[in-house]
């Protein structure tokens, strides 16, 4: 399957005008058009024609999701409505706690005739989602499914549970790793939470390392200051993509054609090592190709 880098999703109140013009030629690989709660109860249905208007001129060939309102809102019919009419690369789900939304949302989308295209992300940002995070993830493995992605909400998590992240979000680290586990163990991408103190460059530097650490693709974003970060963060450097070619060269030598296993650099490879450097390369030409399209756009 093609790589799709997401190292950096910049979140964008729909209400907004300003930051929906400036997102257009902004790096992040991503952007998520929000509806929910970047947007006051006021301005909700003019927040939703913006993001019409926004999502049909599009963001230079980059992915773009529309994050909508919670099932149990008055806004959900017409924010659904509006995905399924402007058809953006996915509809991110706020508060999924139950595997039923996901096929009612999907089921959803099919009735309203929304192209198979139109993937739905989902938010992990409650305590029954957490606990139900592999549920949840399972459907990505029905027939009408169209889940691709977690991404954790951390802000939700810390209200309604109470918890106090702490130096280094060492309250939140069981939680933010079973959802990495939920994700992969059913093949989605997973993207960390929002960096709130986004004049602090610093603090969100680490913890972008720390997400990377933890096996997010990318961490969600509230703010241009933090594309750059997130991007070196969870993309591949000059000496990773150097590294990832020698590996695949060596292994793939004639004298070492007949071994499992092979010497590089002093440590051992096998073919899942390869496997993981080819994966660096993929994504280094991924990263390359959304931001040439963006440049020629
Ligand atoms: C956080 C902000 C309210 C800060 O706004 P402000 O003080 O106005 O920022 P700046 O003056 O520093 O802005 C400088 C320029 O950058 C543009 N800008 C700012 N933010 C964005 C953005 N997100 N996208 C695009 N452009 C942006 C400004 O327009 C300025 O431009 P210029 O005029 O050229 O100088 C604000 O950044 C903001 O609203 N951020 C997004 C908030 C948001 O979307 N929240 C919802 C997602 S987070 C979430 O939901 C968490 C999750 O669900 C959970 O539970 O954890
Ligand atoms: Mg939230």
């Amino acid at each position: 399957m093609a790589v799709k880098p997401r190292r950096s999703l910049l979140f964008v109140p729909a209400s907004n005008t300003r930051a929906l013009e400036k997102a257009r030629g902004l790096s992040s690989d991503g952007v998520i058009i929000d509806l929910e709660d970047a947007v006051a109860p006021g301005v909700k249905d003019a927040a939703r024609a913006q993001a019409e208007q926004a999502l049909r001129q599009g963001f230079g060939g980059r992915e773009t999701a529309l994050r909508i309102n919670a099932p149990d809102t008055q806004w959900f019919e017409a924010d659904l409505a509006l995905a399924a009419r402007v058809a953006p690369d996915a509809v991110a789900i706020p508060k999924v706690y139950s595997p039923q939304t996901i096929r009612d949302i999907a089921a959803r989308l099919d009735s309203l005739g929304a192209p198979a295209k139109v993937r739905l992300w989902a938010m992990i940002e409650t305590a029954r989602g957490v606990l139900n995070a592999d549920a949840i993830a399972s459907t990505a493995s029905e027939p009408a499914n169209r889940l691709d992605l977690f991404i954790v909400g951390a802000n939700d998590l810390a209200r309604e549970t109470g918890v106090r992240p702490g130096p280094a979000r060492a309250s939140l680290i069981p939680w933010l790793q079973s959802v990495v586990l939920a994700a992969r163990a059913s093949g989605l991408a997973v993207i960390d939470s929002v960096y709130n103190d986004f004049r602090n460059a610093d603090g969100f530097a680490a913890e972008c390392t720390q997400g990377r650490d933890f096996g997010f693709d990318g961490k969600s974003l509230i703010h241009p200051a933090q594309i750059d970060a997130a991007n070196a963060a969870f993309g591949p450097t000059a000496e990773e993509i150097a590294e990832a070619q020698a590996m695949i060269a060596t292994f793939s030598a004639p004298e070492n054609a007949s071994k499992g296993a092979v010497a590089f650099e002093g440590r051992m490879i096998e073919e899942l090592h390869v496997a993981i450097a080819q994966r660096t390369l993929d994504l280094a030409h991924a990263i390359a190709a959304i931001h040439d399209n963006k440049n020629a756009g």
